[in-house]
């Protein structure tokens, strides 16, 4: 199946535009401090569409500390941009994939005991169980997307499992650049993201990355020729608390667009 994606193919054609996902998890998070329907996650969505946004990106915990099995229905039924379900490798997750079958589904790690997703899946070492979870998904036409740490062996494990898509963990470098604004540690891990999109192109994998970006971070990351999707959420939600939500992700689409441009990427093949 072909998804249109903006002016791109998803999967297929111009691979080198930079897509991106708008995750809204965090409108969720507001909506549920006081429990009732508003801010309601889905008007962020439709809203998102029309600020540029090439897909939506929802995080069903199994807590459901904040998006809900509702909402999901909800995007499913709703939203025309493809929908990427992030998702922990359990069989309950599994079965609500089947049932709704988004476009695309990354598994992620997940502890109930989290603030927010800390390392990337262990895709070398937990084969066995997900191995049955990537076979289910794929066989139901939803493109598998595995959420790694920038390591050459989660990459190949990705390939061995058969996910046709890896979504490189950006939070260290992310947090790198908290904690000291630029310098070694942060050129430490842009280093070991160009690395690891290199050897995922290498091995015909297709390259997304997220967590903690902002529009500082993500400069170095869009200008990443190899990536072609970026999954935003918590900043974009929070910034929007200031500049609104159509504003602040039509700010980050020009960002990752100028970064880009200024590497000698494609723009908007
Ligand atoms: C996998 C990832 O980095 C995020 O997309 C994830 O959704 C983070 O979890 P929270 O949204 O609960 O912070
Ligand atoms: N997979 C990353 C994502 O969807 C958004 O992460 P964040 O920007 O909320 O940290």
């Amino acid at each position: 199946m072909t998804v249109t994606y903006g002016s791109g193919f998803y999967g297929q054609g111009p691979a080198r535009r930079l897509r991106l996902g708008v995750n809204i998890d965090h409108v969720a998070t507001i909506r549920n401090a006081r429990g009732g329907g508003h801010p309601d996650p889905v008007r962020a969505a439709r809203l998102a569409a029309t600020a540029g946004a090439d897909g939506i990106t929802a995080h069903l915990r199994e807590d459901r500390r904040h998006m809900t099995d509702r909402d999901i229905e909800r995007l499913v039924a709703e939203i025309e941009l493809p929908l990427n379900l992030e998702m922990a490798a359990t069989p309950e997750m599994l079965a609500i994939a089947l049932r709704h079958r988004p476009h695309a589904a990354c598994i992620v790690p997940e502890r109930r005991s989290e603030v927010t997703t800390e390392g990337g899946l262990d895709a070398t070492g937990g084969r066995a169980e997900l191995l049955p979870v990537v076979g289910r998904l794929a066989a139901a036409g939803v493109r598998v997307s595995l959420f790694v740490d920038p390591e050459p062996h989660q990459l190949e494990a990705a390939v061995a499992l058969g996910a046709p898509v890896v979504e490189l963990h950006t939070g260290a470098y992310c947090e790198a650049w908290l904690e000291a604004g630029g310098g070694a540690a942060v050129e430490r891990e842009l280093a070991r993201l160009r690395r690891a999109a290199a050897a995922a192109e290498g091995l015909g994998l297709e390259c997304h990355a997220g967590h903690g970006l902002t529009f500082e971070t993500v400069p170095p990351v869009a200008a990443i020729a190899t990536i072609v999707e970026l999954n935003i959420g918590h900043f974009l939600i929070g910034e929007a608390i200031f500049g609104g939500l159509d504003s602040t992700i039509r700010r980050m689409r020009a960002v990752m667009d100028k970064a880009r441009a200024e590497a000698g990427g494609a723009l908007g093949a």
